[in-house]
Formats: structure tokens, C-alpha cells, sequence
């Protein structure tokens, strides 16, 4: 016990809103209130134009809702302490227990917005939202954040249309290439880089505004490598070469709309080159962060993508359904993604998941949120080791493809961050930078 209170002792301090130059404290004033309130703006609307079926139960749930949500922007915007969950979720709880523990730990004192650790709050906010629609009568399936995937998807239309023409491509040529393992390592990397560019386009650090891909990925890449930070893209490679093709491949997925698009393109690509056998997809058990996956979102991308008149849609669309009744894509909603643990309790926290991303030979992490999880959302100084900050969390030899949205990175070259800043102000939140950083150690 005291060793390992010695070893938290070290720990840098959490992210939290009580750091007043922090984009903590910036998302909790400012971006979390937007976010809330065009939720509100949402299910008025939807309230309006409700179809019948779901009569007036329906519109008095919406009305609930609204109230609801309004209440904890009233709530976050006045500091009021956090209080416990009332619904009969599977998770609720877990979620008051944690409460419990950290009111505990904080002289009887419940968490409050503008003081306590910003990871678990921001999580509270989404599980709270969540409460307000498992509390409905008849609107209990609702997803608040549904329009605005949706929109998301459509007004990527054409950057989805043109990555999936140049995969149909590369797919059918993979076979015939003459020097086959240097165009595959190349391919490799285009689309390990199009998964990570595709984490630009989530709704949340929008605080739900479009924030769509409009123009075509794969022009871009060229320009944007200077800044990708960190790249172990050749060690990834080499590492998965070492598997011979036999490998599972997980990925613990990020948005929905152009970026879930991205990372079915790179899975794709690891089968069809024969670099993996199977693809493990994680996602969310709930709406979560605005834009993250859930199963129906998984499901309505793949319907929406076989319905289009385009020939490389509609072909995905059916190639992938058929991936997953044949079971070389195997679908995950565990609920610990949606509970405000980082990474490094799952092992205590998820057991059954823990031993399940086990079996993997290779984690590939998307996007910021997962990043924040794996480093515990902890201050720590931009030149620590990647391995140090993931505080013992080795499952499976993993990787992370994450653009810079919260003011937390490790694994810089000294010097590294002061010059980037130098070019960049807000390097660190405007999703402009990224990192490919890769940890193979296990236990
Ligand atoms: O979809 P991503 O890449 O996880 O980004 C979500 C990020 O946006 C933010 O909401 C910005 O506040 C972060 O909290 C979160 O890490
Ligand atoms: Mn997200």
C-alpha cells in the first residue's frame, strides 16, 4: 500500500478547470454550455416534428429531456457540486460509487466543476446526458447527438466517395504489384495517416458545429506530415510483418462519419493485404463526446454506404456487412469505454475486457479522448517516455493515431514542443498536429 501511494505521489497533477490557462477550464466555461445548448435547440425541434407513433408520451419525454439538460448546463455554469445518477442504467451504479469514492478522498466534499479532475467530469456531462433519455417513458433508444453524426456523414459525402474510388483501386492492384512488400509498407502508412487526419473531424472540440472533411484526404498528406510529432509508423510495420499475416487487430474506434470511414479503410486495407486475419472494432455502449461510435451508428454507416448509386460505396457497404457475418470483423460496446476510468483501471475495472483486448496482437487507439484515457489525463511534462505515462497499461503491443485536441502530449524531443508552439499558438487543441506513438511492450 505504501509503495504504491509513493508511486501516486509522483504523478503529475490531473487536468482540471481549476488551472485557469488550461483548455480544461476553457471547455468547462465556455465549450461544454454550447454543447448542451445545442442539444436543447436539437430536441426542441424534435419535439416539433415528432412523428405519431409516439404520441404524447413522446413529446412529454422530449420536453423532460430539454429540462433536464438545461439544468445541468445551470448546474456546470454555477459550480454546483456533482450529484448522483438516478436511473436504472447497468452502470449507474458504478458511476455512484466512483462518486462516492472521490467525495471520500476530498473531505466529504462532493467533485465540482471548476475544481475536480476534468476527465471524469467531462464523462459525467455525456452520462448525464444519457440519464436524461434512460429516465424517458417511450424515447428511451433516443441519441441526442443522432442529426448531427448523421449530417456529418452526408456533408463528407464526396471525401468518403473518393477515399473508398482509390481503395477499390488499391485493393484490386494489391495482388498484382511487382515489388510487393515496398508498395504494401507505402500503402500502409497512406493509410495509417488517413485514419489519423480522419480524428480532425469530431464534433466535439466543434462543440457540435460541421466540422466535416470537404476535400480529399489523400491530397493532403504530403502537407500535413510535418505535422505528425511523433511517427513510429516503420517500427508498427516491422512489428506487424513479424506476425506473418496471422494477426488479430484491434481498434478502439473514435467518431462516426468521415473518421469512422477512415479507420474501415485501414482495416480493409490489413485484410486485403493480408497483414491481419481479423479486425476487432471497439465502440460505444451510448452516445458519447457528440460524435463517437455507437453500434447503431456502426450499422446506419454501413447501410448508408451499400444504399448510394456510387460503385465504391455501395461495394464497402455490402463487402463490410459480409466481413462481419463471416466474422473477420467482429463488433465490440463494452461499457467501460463510457465510464470516466482511464486506461490503466481497466485491469482492475474491466477484467473480461482487459483479457479480451489481450488476445490482440496489436491495440490501435483512435483519437484524443482515448489518448487522454491511455495517459491518464495527467499534466505530465511533453518529453516523458509514452511507456512511463501509460502507468502499466499493456494488454497488447498498442498504438495510438491521435490529432492534438487537449493540452496533454508525451513522448517530444526536447525542445520539441517550444518550437512547435513557436509556429503554432494553439498547437495543442486546433487538431492540426497529430501522433502515430507506439508502446510493444506486454506483461
Ligand atoms: O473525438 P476525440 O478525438 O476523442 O476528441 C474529443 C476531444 O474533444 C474534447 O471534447 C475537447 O474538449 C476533448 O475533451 C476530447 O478529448
Ligand atoms: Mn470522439
Amino acid at each position: 500500500m505504501a509503495a504504491e501511494s509513493e508511486v501516486q505521489k509522483k504523478l503529475p497533477a490531473s487536468l482540471s478547470a481549476k488551472f485557469q490557462d488550461s483548455f480544461a477550464y476553457l471547455t468547462i466555461k465556455d465549450r461544454m454550455p454550447v454543447i448542451l445548448t445545442k442539444v436543447v435547440d436539437f430536441v426542441h425541434r424534435k419535439k416539433n416534428n415528432l412523428g405519431p407513433e409516439f404520441g404524447e408520451d413522446g413529446a412529454e419525454d422530449l420536453k423532460n429531456i430539454a429540462g433536464h439538460i438545461s439544468k445541468l448546463r445551470y448546474e456546470i455554469q454555477t459550480d454546483k457540486p456533482v450529484v448522483p445518477l438516478e436511473d436504472d442504467r447497468s452502470d449507474t451504479i458504478i458511476w455512484n460509487q466512483i462518486l462516492e469514492k472521490l467525495t471520500n478522498e476530498n473531505g466529504n466534499e462532493p467533485p465540482k466543476w471548476f475544481s475536480s479532475a476534468w476527465l471524469y467530469l467531462e464523462c459525467y456531462m455525456y452520462r448525464r446526458i444519457q440519464e436524461s433519455v434512460e429516465l424517458c417513458k417511450v424515447m428511451q433508444d433516443f441519441d441526442v447527438f443522432e442529426e448531427s453524426k448523421n449530417n456529418a456523414f452526408y456533408s463528407s459525402e464526396l471525401a468518403i466517395q473518393t477515399l473508398l474510388t482509390n481503395l477499390l483501386v488499391t485493393v484490386d492492384n494489391i495482388e498484382k504489384e511487382s515489388d510487393k512488400k515496398l508498395s504494401e509498407n507505402l500503402l500502409f502508412q497512406q493509410f495509417l495517416q488517413v485514419s489519423l487526419w480522419g480524428n480532425k473531424c469530431d464534433l466535439s472540440i466543434s462543440a457540435g458545429m460541421d466540422n466535416a472533411q470537404t476535400s480529399c484526404i489523400l491530397d493532403q498528406l504530403q502537407f500535413l506530415k510535418d505535422n505528425i510529432l511523433i511517427n513510429d509508423s516503420s517500427q508498427i510495420w516491422n512489428y506487424i510483418n513479424t506476425k506473418k499475416g496471422g494477426s488479430r487487430i484491434d481498434i478502439v474506434l473514435d467518431n462516426a462519419g468521415f473518421e469512422l470511414v477512415t479507420d474501415l479503410c485501414l482495416a480493409e486495407f490489413l485484410l486485403s493485404a493480408g497483414l491481419a486475419k481479423s479486425i476487432h472494432f471497439h465502440g460505444k455502449a451510448m452516445p458519447w463526446f457528440v460524435s463517437d461510435v455507437t453500434s447503431t451508428d456502426f450499422s446506419w454507416t454501413l447501410k448508408n454506404l451499400s444504399a448510394t448509386n456510387n460503385l465504391a460505396m455501395s461495394k464497402f457497404g455490402r463487402l463490410w456487412q459480409d466481413r462481419i457475418e463471416d466474422k473477420s470483423w467482429v463488433l465490440h460496446f463494452d461499457t467501460f469505454w463510457t465510464l470516466p476510468f482511464d486506461f490503466a483501471k481497466m485491469k482492475s475495472e474491466a477484467v473480461e475486457l482487459y483479457k479480451e483486448l489481450a488476445k490482440a496482437d496489436l491495440i490501435i487507439f483512435k483519437g484524443d479522448l482515448n489518448y487522454r484515457k491511455l495517459v491518464g489525463d495527467l499534466n505530465w511534462n511533453t518529453t516523458e517516455t509514452f511507456e512511463t505515462s501509460l502507468r502499466g497499461f499493456h494488454p497488447a503491443p498498442l498504438v495510438t493515431l491521435r490529432a492534438l485536441k487537449s493540452d496533454v502530449v508525451v513522448g517530444l524531443k526536447e525542445g520539441q514542443g517550444e518550437e512547435t508552439k513557436e509556429k503554432d499558438q494553439s498547437w495543442m487543441v486546433n487538431g492540426n498536429w497529430a501522433v502515430i506513438s507506439f508502446c510493444d511492450k506486454t506483461i
